[in-house]
């Protein structure tokens, strides 16, 4: 199993969800950013579970002890180890999660790889794996919020109710004034009231998490296999139960005309733009300078608060009885996580860019 994320900045996590913790190591970090530790724990309260009542119903604070790499509020270029405590498992919500598979969860495909796995809370499948990617993301932010560049997501569809406005016709700096991260009031009702409802009838639903990138000059990305496009579908694919990416238009694309999309030059303040931004600020793998904007879709969550019929570790039928606290919906939680991951694909090329003319 391969743990480490990243070029030039990486990160390495480790922990299970009912281990005693999870934690992480960055690498790469650059010397000499001024870290504000409140900002990186703010930014893991908006994941953490047991944060309103559309998410899972486990408590954890998530304080995160930042052990090294940090000295008198700056970053010092070394190894920044980090941990965080587990402290409100129960693992018996597992135990017939010990004798049959989930369908649709990781508990097949870990038993198939390894030929054993650790049942309880999902062991490494769970998405308690993603608070670490939130303290590293939240670091990389800092650090390009020194560049000039800001990272913003929010929750843009709730199964089929979907804000329509495009990004830069909604004001981004609301989107938590709801507990679903919908900057689109009226439709956050509407999100909020359908994830209840499920919730209420033991079931789950997917949405979309759409994230931009302001301020990243033209110049990042490998123009070949490590195109900007490839890596941050990559790391957003990486998030557990990321089941499609879109970049620019994205599938839209399909329907217009070549006439209908190009992204034509003009020129602003004695720079080159583009007068619009069909392609998502990414042309030929690298960013040009327009925002990077992108849509991520989740799956309805696997497990659900109802009878599901399985199989055992033998392969014969067997009924699973919901039990335990799940998120009936991931996104309002994955906001802070497609964030951070964004954040580090956009450091890491940062770091990586010999050539780039600021
Ligand atoms: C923020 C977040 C919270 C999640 N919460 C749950 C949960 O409570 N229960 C669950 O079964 N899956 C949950 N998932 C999804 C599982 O972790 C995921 O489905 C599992 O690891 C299998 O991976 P896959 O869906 O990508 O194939 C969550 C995912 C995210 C991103
Ligand atoms: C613990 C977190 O979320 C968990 C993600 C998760 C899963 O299967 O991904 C399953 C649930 O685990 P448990 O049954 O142990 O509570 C969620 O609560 C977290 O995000 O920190």
């Amino acid at each position: 199993m391969r743990n480490t994320f990243g070029n030039i900045l990486t990160l390495t996590t480790f922990g299970e969800s009912h281990g005693p913790a999870i934690g992480g190591i960055i690498d790469g970090f650059p010397a000499g950013v001024k870290i504000d530790t409140v900002q990186v724990q703010q930014q893991l309260d908006r994941r953490r579970p047991g944060q309103s009542a559309i998410t899972t119903a486990r408590h954890e604070d998530d304080k995160v002890q930042l052990l090294s790499g940090i000295f008198q509020g700056e970053t010092m270029g070394t190894p920044i180890g980090f941990i965080i405590s587990n402290k409100d498992h129960r693992s018996t919500d597992y135990s017939e999660i010990a004798r049959g598979f989930r369908p649709s969860h990781a508990d097949y495909t870990y038993q198939a790889k390894y030929g054993r796995r650790d049942y309880r809370g999902g062991g490494r499948s769970s998405a308690r794996e993603t608070a670490c990617r939130v303290v590293a993301g939240a670091l990389a932010a800092q650090a390009l919020n020194t560049l000039g560049i800001t990272i913003t997501a929010y929750t843009s569809q709730v199964a089929d109710i979907k804000v329509e406005d495009p990004y830069n016709k909604l004001d981004l700096s609301i989107v938590d004034n709801n507990m679903v991260r919908c900057p689109d009031a009226a439709k956050a009702v509407a999100m909020i009231d359908a994830i209840a409802q499920a919730r209420k009838q033991g079931d789950t639903l997917g949405g979309i998490v759409t994230c931009v990138a302001q301020g990243v000059p033209p110049g990042l990305g490998e123009p070949v296999f490590g195109r900007l496009n490839a890596q941050l579908a990559a790391a957003m694919m990486s998030i557990n139960a990321a089941k499609g990416v879109e970049i620019g238009l994205g599938f839209d694309f399909v329907t217009r005309r070549g006439s209908q999309v190009l992204d034509h030059f003009t020129r602003l303040e004695n720079k080159i733009h583009t007068t619009t931004n069909y392609s998502g600020g990414i042309q030929g793998g690298i960013s040009n300078g327009e925002d990077i904007y992108l849509d991520v879709a989740f799956k309805p969550v696997a497990t659900l608060m109802q009878d599901v019929d399985t199989v055992d570790l033998q392969g014969d039928p067997m009924v699973l009885h919901g039990k335990g606290r799940h998120d009936p919906c991931v996104v309002p939680r994955a906001v802070p996580i497609v964030e951070s991951m964004t954040a580090l694909v956009l450091l890491d090329n940062y770091l990586l860019n010999k050539t780039i003319h600021l």
